[in-house]
C-alpha cells in the first residue's frame, strides 16, 4: 500500500512537467563514460522510450570518447586533447567515424529499440545535418596573448539543417545522432558530441537539452557540486581554472544553446538510475543547471 501511495504522490508531482514537455523537444546528450553499464544502459533507454510515448519529441546525441580512445590505442595512434577537443589528422578521423557511426551509433539505437523503442540512426552527414568549417581552437598564451590552433578535422558547426530529424520525428521515430560532421567538399570532421546536442538544440528550438556525464553536475574549485550557474559566470570559470578538460565544452554548448533561445540546459549525472526522469519530473531537479 504504501508502495503505492509513493508512486501515485511521484506521478502526482510528475504531472504538470508531463503536461509542460508534451509536445515540446528535449535534447539529450549520452556521455561516453555513462554508457559502461548495463544497468545504466538500461534505464537510459526506459527513460528515452518513456519521454517519446508521453509525446516529447526526444532527440539523442551520443559521445564515445572512451570507445575511440580504446580503438586509438589498439592500432597505437597516440592522441591529445586541446581544451577539451580530441587534435584529430586524417588518421585518427578515420577512427573517429568508424567508432562513432559504426560502432557506438549502431549500440545505442540497438539498445532502445531492444527495449520496445525506435530508434533511427544518423549522424551529421545524412540530410547535411551538421555542415561544419575547420574548427580553430583559441588558446591563451602565458604572456595573456591569443592564439588560434589548428587542431585538424575538428568541426566547427556553420549551418544545421534539421529537415532529417523533423520526417523522423513525423515517423514516430526517436534520432541517434553520432557526432560527426560534413564540410560543403565532402569532409568529414570530427566534432565534440556535446557541442552537437547545443546546437541540434538550438536549431530545433528545444525546451531542454540535458547533457549526461559522469561526475554530478560542475564544481566549485573545492569540489562542492554547483547547483546553479548564472550563465555570465561561465567565462569566469573557465579562466581561472574551475572547468577544466572535457567540461569546457559542455558549460560552453549550454551558454551558446541558451544564448539561441533554448529554454533550460543542465549538466546531470548520467550514472544515477533514471537521472533523465529525476531531471525532468521532479521538482528537485539534479546536476547543474545553467541558468538564462
Ligand atoms: N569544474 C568541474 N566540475 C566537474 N567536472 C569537471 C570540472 N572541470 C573538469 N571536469 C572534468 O570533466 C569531466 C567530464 O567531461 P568528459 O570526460 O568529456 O565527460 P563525458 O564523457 O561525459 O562527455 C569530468 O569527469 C571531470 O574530470
Ligand atoms: C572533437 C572531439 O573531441 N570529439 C569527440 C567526439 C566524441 C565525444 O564527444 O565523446 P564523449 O562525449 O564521450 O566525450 C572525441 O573525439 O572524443
Amino acid at each position: 500500500m504504501q508502495h503505492l501511495i509513493e508512486k501515485a504522490s511521484t506521478l502526482m508531482e510528475a504531472l504538470p512537467y508531463i503536461r509542460r514537455f508534451s509536445g515540446k523537444t528535449i535534447v539529450i546528450k549520452y556521455g561516453g563514460h555513462a554508457m559502461a553499464e548495463e544497468k545504466l544502459r538500461k534505464s537510459f533507454a526506459l527513460d528515452i522510450i518513456l519521454l517519446k510515448y508521453i509525446g516529447i519529441n526526444t532527440v539523442v546525441v551520443h559521445g564515445g570518447g572512451p570507445q575511440i580512445n580504446e580503438t586509438l590505442k589498439r592500432y597505437g595512434i597516440v592522441s591529445e586533447f586541446v581544451k577539451g577537443m580530441r587534435v584529430t589528422d586524417a588518421e585518427t578521423m578515420g577512427v573517429v567515424e568508424m567508432v562513432l557511426t559504426g560502432q557506438v551509433n549502431r549500440e545505442v539505437v540497438g539498445l532502445i529499440n531492444q527495449h520496445g523503442g525506435r530508434a533511427a540512426g544518423l549522424s551529421g552527414k545524412d540530410g547535411s545535418l551538421l555542415l561544419c568549417e575547420k574548427l580553430l581552437q583559441e588558446i591563451r598564451r602565458e604572456d595573456g596573448g591569443v592564439e588560434m590552433v589548428d587542431i585538424g578535422f575538428v568541426g566547427d558547426v556553420v549551418e544545421v539543417n534539421p529537415a532529417i530529424l523533423q520526417a523522423l520525428e513525423k515517423g514516430g521515430f526517436i534520432p541517434v545522432i553520432a557526432p560527426v560532421g560534413v564540410g560543403r567538399d565532402g569532409q568529414s570532421y570530427n566534432i565534440n558530441a556535446d557541442v552537437v546536442a547545443g546546437k541540434v538544440a538550438a536549431a530545433l528550438g528545444a525546451e531542454k537539452l540535458i547533457l549526461l556525464t559522469d561526475v554530478s553536475g560542475v564544481k566549485d574549485k573545492q569540489g562542492e557540486l554547483l547547483s546553479s550557474i548564472p550563465l555570465a559566470d561561465v567565462p569566469e570559470l573557465i579562466d581561472n581554472g574551475t572547468v577544466t578538460g572535457g567540461m569546457i565544452p559542455k558549460v560552453t554548448c549550454c551558454t551558446d544553446a541558451l544564448a539561441a533561445g533554448v529554454k533550460k540546459a543542465h549538466i546531470v549525472d548520467g550514472r544515477i538510475e533514471h537521472a533523465i526522469l529525476l531531471e525532468i519530473f521532479t521538482n528537485v531537479g539534479i546536476g547543474t543547471e545553467i541558468q538564462a
